[in-house]
Order: C-alpha cells, then sequence, then structure tokens
C-alpha cells in the first residue's frame, strides 16, 4: 500500500509516496540497522526514513520512499474535542508522584507527559500539516510520517537526536523550558532567567551526560560546550551543542539513535526506573509520541529527530502530546503550564 511522507531539516527535504511496514525494535540494533539499509539501498532519492516509538521494544515504522508525491487536498482546520485530554488534575497528581520518586531517590528526573484531542469534520491531509509547520518552524525537523495504514506522525522537532556524516556526530539536547513572552522585554527576561536557573540547568544536565556516555567509546574526539539557548514559537529551551567524531566512520547512524533512545529528555535518569514510574503516572500508550524519527542512507549516515512537538493524525482525529522534565524543585503547576506553551506549537498548525 502506498501513502505519502515528507521530511524536511537542515539537511534533506523530501515529500514522496512511499510504502511503509513494521521494522525492528530500537533495541534489536542490528537487525534495525540491517533492514534501514537495504530500504535505503531501494528508496526513491536513496534514504530510508523511519519512527521508533517511545518503548524500545515496540517495534518501528519503516518508511520507503518510492516516488514523487501524489496530488493532496489542503487541510483543514480542527476543533479540540471537550473534555479530550489527559486531565489537568490527573497531570498534577502525576508530577507529585514523580517528586516523591525523586525525593525517595528512585529517580533523578522522569518526564511525564499529556494529550490533547482533536475532531476533524473533514479528513485531515498530514503532509498539509507538515507545510504549515514548515512555514512557521524554518530550522525544525519538521515531518509527516504513516505510523500505521491511516495515521501518520506529524511535528516540527526542534531537537536533534543524532545527525552522523562520515566520522563526524552532532546532537543537540534540550531540556529546561520557559515560556516565550510577546512583550521583547518579558521574553528577554524569562530568557535570562532560564540560563540563570539551577533546576533547569541540572534538568538539562542529566540529558547531556547521558548523550555523552553512550558517545563516548565509540569516539576518538567529543565536545559538550555549555549549554546555550534556544527558541521556539512559545519556548526557550537550554541546547547544547554536542559534537564528535566516531573511531570507526561505518557505524551506522542507527546503531547510535538505538543505543541513545529514550534520551532524558523524554524518558528519565535512571532510564528503566524512569521507565516504569512514567508507565504508573501516564493513564495512556504514548504509542510514537516522545520517540525517534529520522533517516539514514546506504552508507548508514543520517539525520534523526526526537519526536515531540508533534502528533498522530488519523483522518477525522488527532492526537497531541507534550511532555516535561520532572527533577527536585519541580512545580505540578508550572509544570503543566510547559507542556500547555509545548502543546500550542502543533495545536496552532491545525487549529488555525
Ligand atoms: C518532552 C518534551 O520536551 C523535551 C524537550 C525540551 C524541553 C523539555 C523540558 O524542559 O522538559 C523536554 O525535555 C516535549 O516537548 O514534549
Amino acid at each position: 500500500m502506498t501513502v505519502s511522507m515528507s521530511w524536511r531539516s537542515p539537511r534533506a527535504a523530501l515529500a514522496a509516496d512511499a510504502l511503509f511496514g513494521e521494522g525492528p525494535a530500537a533495541a534489536d540494533h542490528t537487525r534495525l540497522s540491517t533492514a534501514l539499509r537495504a530500504a535505503a539501498d531501494n528508496a526513491h532519492g536513496g534514504r530510508a526514513f523511519a519512527a521508533l516509538p517511545f518503548d524500545r521494544e515496540q517495534t518501528s515504522t519503516i518508511v520507503t520512499p518510492v516516488g514523487p508525491p501524489s496530488p493532496r487536498a489542503e487541510a483543514v482546520v480542527a476543533r479540540l474535542l471537550d473534555g479530550g485530554q489527559s486531565s489537568p488534575d490527573d497531570y498534577r497528581d502525576g508530577v507529585r508522584m514523580l517528586l516523591d520518586a525523586v525525593a525517595d531517590g528512585d529517580v533523578a528526573k522522569a518526564v511525564l507527559a499529556r494529550y490533547r484531542d482533536l475532531a476533524s469534520p473533514q479528513p485531515c491531509d498530514p503532509l498539509a500539516i507538515a507545510d504549515r509547520l514548515g512555514r512557521t518552524h524554518p530550522s525544525a525537523h519538521v515531518f509527516a510520517l504513516p505510523v500505521a495504514a491511516d495515521r501518520h506522525l506529524v511535528g516540527a522537532s526542534p531537537e536533534l537526536l543524532v545527525a552522523k556524516s562520515g566520522r563526524a556526530v552532532r546532537s543537540h539536547p534540550l531540556a529546561g523550558s520557559a515560556r516565550r513572552s510577546a512583550e521583547p522585554a518579558v521574553d528577554r527576561a524569562n530568557a535570562a532567567a532560564l540560563r540563570e536557573s539551577e533546576k533547569d540547568r541540572r534538568e538539562h544536565a542529566y540529558v547531556v551526560d547521558a548523550i555523552c556516555d553512550v558517545l563516548a567509546p565509540y569516539c576518538v574526539r567529543l565536545d559538550a560546550p555549555e549549554p546555550g539557548l534556544l527558541g521556539t514559537d512559545s519556548m526557550w529551551h537550554l541546547g547544547t551543542e554536542i559534537t564528535a567524531e566516531l573511531r570507526d566512520p561505518d557505524v551506522p547512524v542507527s546503531e547510535l539513535v538505538a543505543h541513545l533512545h529514550p534520551t532524558p529528555a523524554v524518558c528519565g535518569t535512571p532510564r528503566l526506573a524512569a521507565y516504569d514510574l512514567i508507565s504508573e503516572a501516564e493513564p495512556f500508550d504514548r504509542g510514537f509520541f516522545a520517540g525517534a524519527v529520522g533517516w539514514t542512507d546506504a552508507a548508514g549516515d543520517g539525520e534523526w529527530a526526537v519526536s515531540i512537538r508533534c502528533g498522530e493524525v488519523a483522518p477525522h482525529r488527532i492526537r497531541a502530546y507534550a511532555g516535561a522534565g520532572i527533577v527536585a524543585g519541580s512545580d505540578p503547576d508550572a509544570e503543566l503550564a510547559e507542556t500547555s506553551g509545548k502543546l500550542s506549537t502543533f495545536l496552532a498548525a491545525v487549529t488555525a
């Protein structure tokens, strides 16, 4: 069955008709890399795309472009469903539960997510939603990838999980957030406060440390400078531009992805304890949200983003997701407000 897909990022842009199918899970990185390389060999444009779910043990979706895109309909304006969201009270309770786990020493950080549902009377076109996201987020990784026969994962992720070209590797983890403001002085003050926030720097450092721990054994050089700021339409984030040089240029990018995912930007520290707590605290399955999306070519090079600022789009239903990192010092109301700011990136593109 052929479906449509699109990808637009700093290194690649493609809209295409594609074949898609189930692929190996991230936990099975050797089979995942083999499957992606085989798909890239046959792909129109030489790149195979994939979406990995949040759960490392769940199967991935491999998307193989086969030709130029078929003509498409326009996106329609969707509307929020009343009550179609994980409840804000449950979210605050979940934050309190995770704060107890932090206080007990079970985890240092865990990321709690929630969702909002939308309905559309007309069938939604995932690629048109991605086009809209691309217009307002020129430097994001903008994707519309099929994850089931009638469902696409669509989003504009600001977070580079890992990119590889020959020996050169880059990662740009984000964690630690503040809301943007339309008032320039307030916007600048929010950014400055974020840069100085001990709690946010700590929340950020868990992600950088986890990424460096995974990459270090592969590398002859690894640089992680002080965090800077990255601004999206609605949020400021702390971000670290990690660069590294591989010992062996033949290590496929998918192997790095498979070991990095899920980072503490979407899961927590330590990973397994955080994963178990998230399963208890979140009353829904994340599916492909907080997973990884990206592409690989036949040489094993590629570019992968963390699947955030996104939603799953079915013809008449959309579910948008967002999460926030919980560490000692997190406040339930502030974390809930942060997820609203993050949700607005995707919601603006489907409701405007
Ligand atoms: C989990 C999300 O964001 C991550 C990326 C940037 C900042 C984050 C934070 O400050 O909590 C999250 O770790 C999301 O957007 O759903």
